[in-house]
């Protein structure tokens, strides 16, 4: 019988993410790796749904030249994964370290920055590859700089860069990689390429996904997958992550990602299938009759009762700890799918939503923003009855 102190050393080494063996040595557990980046595409062929800006960048790569580029879309629809699958192509793993520079959000973003890291390594003289190391990859004589999130780069930063970019341009490029293209100051989109990146589509999504939860041995429920891509809205990332989560949850990852650790024997008879339910609680989706309570409330009754209504409900909704963002995703949605509304009516409708939201980006208080849309729109349908 395993003593208490064996217990413990387990336990200990447990938290520490090391698995411990019967005979209570610890072994060393693999890393736990995020989905996504286990996932990660590793060639640009790798890349799903982005085929023209694959296609181009493949031509470039048979060149071996690249220009300025700047990589713009929604997140999590492939950008860094494309520019770092492109530079492992290029240099190999024994040249990425000497010729590419990537920084991203957590990175300063201000002047200083390019002042003194981007322009040092924009700078640097390029060091050559081992002997017949260009017979495995093209490794050309440039080196690569990937700015990440570059839209919240401050004015005077993008200004500034402009300059390191044109004097290096012989022996640095760069990628800029935003979500916004016109938070990019003319001057310097002006210098690049630009590649757009759309939302991932639902079938290549489903395909990515079915593909991991198969790789990964985890059992989906039927419409688990369109859960999934619905929460995630476009966002490859999210979806991923929201599976790696779920998976996680029902117990249906712990031999693969623990190599059978303790974890595993407290689980062993959890219904280890991920379904529609655990990814919508995941992902913080209100339930449908919530949601549909609020639209009762919202049918045109006397004055004073509507508002007591709808009240009642947003102060329940409030307290059950939903976000005034998640309502208005989910709220919008089954509004404009109304079909006894009338175009006209939508049109307002959508004027209030867009409102309520910018509102709320400003810091607006929650409870009163949610409680006020629901108002508004009751007066609008209230015109109706
Ligand atoms: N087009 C894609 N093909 C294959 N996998 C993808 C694609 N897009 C996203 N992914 C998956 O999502 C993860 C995140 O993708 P990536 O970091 O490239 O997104 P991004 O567009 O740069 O997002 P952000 O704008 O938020 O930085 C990747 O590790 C990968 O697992």
């Amino acid at each position: 019988m395993a003593s208490f102190f064996d217990l413990r050393a387990r336990k200990a080494a447990a938290a520490n993410g090391a698995s411990v063996s019967k005979a209570g040595e610890p072994k060393q557990a693999p890393r736990k790796q995020p989905w996504v980046e286990k996932y990660r595409p590793k060639t640009l062929s790798d890349v799903t749904a982005q085929d023209h800006t694959v296609n181009v960048l493949q031509r470039t790569l048979q060149a071996s030249n690249l220009p300025h580029m700047l990589f713009y879309g929604p997140p999590g629809t492939g950008k860094t994964s494309t520019i770092l699958a492109l530079a492992k192509e290029l240099y190999g793993p024994e040249m990425m370290k000497a010729r590419v520079l990537e920084l991203n959000a957590s990175d300063e973003r201000g002047i200083s920055i390019v002042r003194e890291k981007v322009k040092d390594f924009a700078r640097m003289q390029l060091t050559n590859p081992p002997p017949g190391y260009r017979d495995r990859y093209p490794c050309p004589p440039f080196k690569i700089i990937i700015l990440d999130e570059a839209d919240s780069m401050t004015q005077d930063a993008q200004s500034a860069l402009r300059r390191t970019m044109e004097t290096y341009s012989k022996i640095t490029r760069f990628c800029l990689i935003c979500n916004y293209v016109t938070r990019i100051i003319d001057p310097l989109a002006s210098r690049c390429s630009k590649f757009r990146f759309k939302s991932l589509d639902q079938g290549n999504a489903r395909k990515r996904l079915e593909e991991i939860a198969e790789k990964e041995g985890v059992k989906l429920e039927q419409g688990a997958v369109d859960a999934l891509i619905r929460c995630s809205e476009g966002d490859l990332r999210k979806a991923i992550t929201f599976l790696q989560s779920a998976a996680r949850l029902v117990g249906a990852v712990e031999k693969s990602e623990d190599d059978g650790m303790d974890k595993m024997d407290l689980d062993c008879d959890a219904v280890k299938v991920v379904s529609v339910k655990i990814v919508e609680d995941i992902a913080g989706v209100i339930p449908s009759s919530t949601i549909e309570a609020l639209q009762k409330a919202m049918q045109p009754k006397s004055a004073g009762t509507t508002y007591r209504a709808i009240s009642k409900v947003v102060e329940g909704m409030v307290a059950d700890g939903w976000s005034a963002g998640q309502v208005i995703t989910q709220l919008y949605q089954v509004m404009i799918n109304d079909e006894l509304i009338p175009d006209l009516s939508k049109n307002k409708i959508t004027l209030v939503f867009s409102e309520v939201d910018k509102r709320l980006v400003d810091g607006a208080d929650e409870h009163l923003s949610i409680l006020d849309l629901a108002l508004r729109i009751s007066n609008i349908i209230a015109v109706l009855a």
